[in-house]
């Protein structure tokens, strides 16, 4: 792969990638955790790390010091250093759009970064900081509507969950993604057009659920007796003309070298600032910003998206295994897993090298999850028992935000018992009720879940996509595997409306035939 100013090598041609082969032959293959840590209780020291805010252990994971080491030569033949250090550059590693790859900017506290955008970034913020500052205090808004999809939805809503027992009283927050108008229409049954503040993000302001969605407000805004949109509407967008023409004056701006999954720092995040006010979205911000610097200037032996992104890929190319289960035992994080999905997912969810060629080994793997213990009563059955060996990542918070007496401690022996049961496994002899165990989890601790340990857990995981995406070879920051479905769309609404079939394969014709009211 081939990015400005640096030539990388595939990393599946190096030596360290057989020599990863040849182990895992020989003795990654059978390896179990649970000898590992009876011969050596140590392995709890070497196969754990904290970070700033966030704290994991990896060793019950199905991998020995042979396996790290070299994946951490691994992580030097492919010059990752190189890699992460242009990115932090501002070099235009996104090489498919020719653009930079900044997110990190805009967690960067004032005059620590000479990059030419920091001083926008800041006036920037400081303006979309003093608006949520404001809404906060206008006891007249009493509901907040962001209206935004993928990237523009899935940051702030995850967020303001997870955060949102520190919200103002007396304002409600809605999140309007889905072009499905039971969506829109529910919230609207809600809300009165005086006392509410709707949000229109999105970074291309083009994308079609989300323009449908704000006109449709807008509609309904002005049907109802709503009169003064500049103080109703607010766009948050790269697309500050298009928000304009649309009629909305109140904008945010943020800029093409963030993507739309790295967004939830740029003004994106305004739900979350109302939510939590100006000092929590800085709390949040320096969280992540502790998480930049320690994957930034941390060895790779002890940097923990680095460690974390290599046993991503020792899972998926050497064990094979083509899924992970993310069990946050905290139930403010519930949209964590939805938002996990995006930035792994539409990140490395690739099959040609950034230089378009076909790549022979996997990448991403299918994320999905529940919060614990839910998900315990509903698939933890299959990790237990099924045929499919599937990582668990757990993610537990030590102080709970409420008083009531009991519960943080059983769902914390919950979430300890699950990795516990996933790897000792039970023997039975009677088959029905054997656990095989050695079911490999990584399991996360944050001391309490707050702005600032939830900016850094996020930045881990962009930077250990990151990691993976760059072992791998791909280009972690475009998604042209959207648009195929998007561009088809155009044609068939019509044809919907029409019934008009022509062209169209029979399946495709059939089902349209099915739906359309001409049909
Ligand atoms: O913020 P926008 O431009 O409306 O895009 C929304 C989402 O759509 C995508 O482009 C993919 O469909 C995501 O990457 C993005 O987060």
């Amino acid at each position: 792969m081939t990015t400005p100013g640096i030539s990388r090598p595939h990393c599946d041609h190096t030596a360290a990638w057989a020599l990863l082969v040849a182990h895992y032959e020989r003795e990654g293959r059978a390896f179990d955790a649970r000898d590992a840590l009876a011969a050596d209780p140590g392995r709890v020291d070497v196969f754990s790390q904290q970070a700033p805010h966030v704290f994991a252990d990896f060793s019950k994971g199905l991998i020995d010091e042979h396996a790290r080491s070299l994946l951490l030569e691994l992580a030097r033949e492919c010059m990752l250093e190189k890699h992460r250090d242009a990115m932090f550059a501002g070099e235009a590693i996104n090489v498919t759009e020719q653009r930079a790859v900044k997110h990190w900017l805009l967690r960067s506290p004032k005059g620590a970064s000479s990059d030419p955008d920091a001083a926008l970034v800041h006036e920037t913020l400081d303006a979309m900081l003093d608006y949520a500052e404001r809404v906060r205090a206008d006891v007249a808004i009493t509901d907040v509507v962001n209206i935004g999809i993928g990237g523009s939805d899935l940051g702030p809503q995850m967020a303001v969950t997870a955060l949102g027992d520190d919200a103002i009283e007396g304002k409600r927050f809605h999140f309007v993604s889905n072009v499905d108008g039971h969506e829109l229409a529910a919230v609207l049954r809600q809300v009165k057009p005086q006392s509410t503040l709707f949000l229109v993000a999105s970074k291309t302001f083009t994308t079609i659920e989300t323009m449908t969605n704000a006109l449709s407000a807008k509609a309904w805004f002005e049907s109802n007796g709503g009169t003064d949109i500049a103080r109703h509407f607010a766009a948050l967008t790269t697309n500050v003309a298009a928000a304009k023409a649309f009629g909305i004056t109140t904008t945010f701006g943020f800029w093409d070298w963030v993507g739309g999954r790295y967004s939830v720092w740029s003004a994106i995040g305004l739900p979350i600032a109302i939510a939590i006010g100006a000092a929590g979205f800085r709390e949040m911000l320096a969280g992540a910003h502790a998480m930049d610097r320690h994957f930034a200037t941390e060895p790779l032996h002890a940097n923990l998206p680095v460690r974390l992104g290599l046993l991503d890929v020792w899972y998926r190319n050497f064990h094979g295994f083509a899924s992970r289960s993310i069990a946050p035992y905290h139930g403010a994080l519930r949209r964590l897993p939805a938002y996990m999905q995006q930035l792994e997912m539409e990140s490395n969810g690739k099959r040609v090298d950034a230089k378009g060629r076909a790549l022979s080994i996997a990448t991403s793997p299918v994320l999905w999850g529940e919060p614990g213990t839910n998900g315990q009563h509903a698939y933890f059955q299959m990790l237990h028992q099924g045929t499919d060996v599937v990582p668990v990542e757990f993610i537990a918070v030590k102080q709970a935000r409420h008083e009531l007496p009991g519960h943080h401690e059983q769902l914390l022996a919950n979430a300890i018992a699950q990795a516990q049961a996933l790897m000792q496994g039970k023997r039975d002899a009677g088959g029905h009720r054997d656990f095989t165990g050695n079911r490999p989890s990584t399991f996360f601790i944050l001391e309490r879940l707050d702005a600032a340990s939830l900016g850094a857990l996020i930045a881990l995981h962009e930077h250990r996509v990151f990691v993976s995406g760059s072992i791998w070879g791909i280009n972690s920051f475009d998604q042209w595997g959207v648009e195929l479905g998007k561009v088809l769309a155009k044609d068939i609404a019509p044809r919907l409306a029409s019934g008009d079939v022509a062209g169209l394969d029979a399946s495709t014709a059939g089902l349209l035939r099915r739906l359309s009211p001409a049909g």
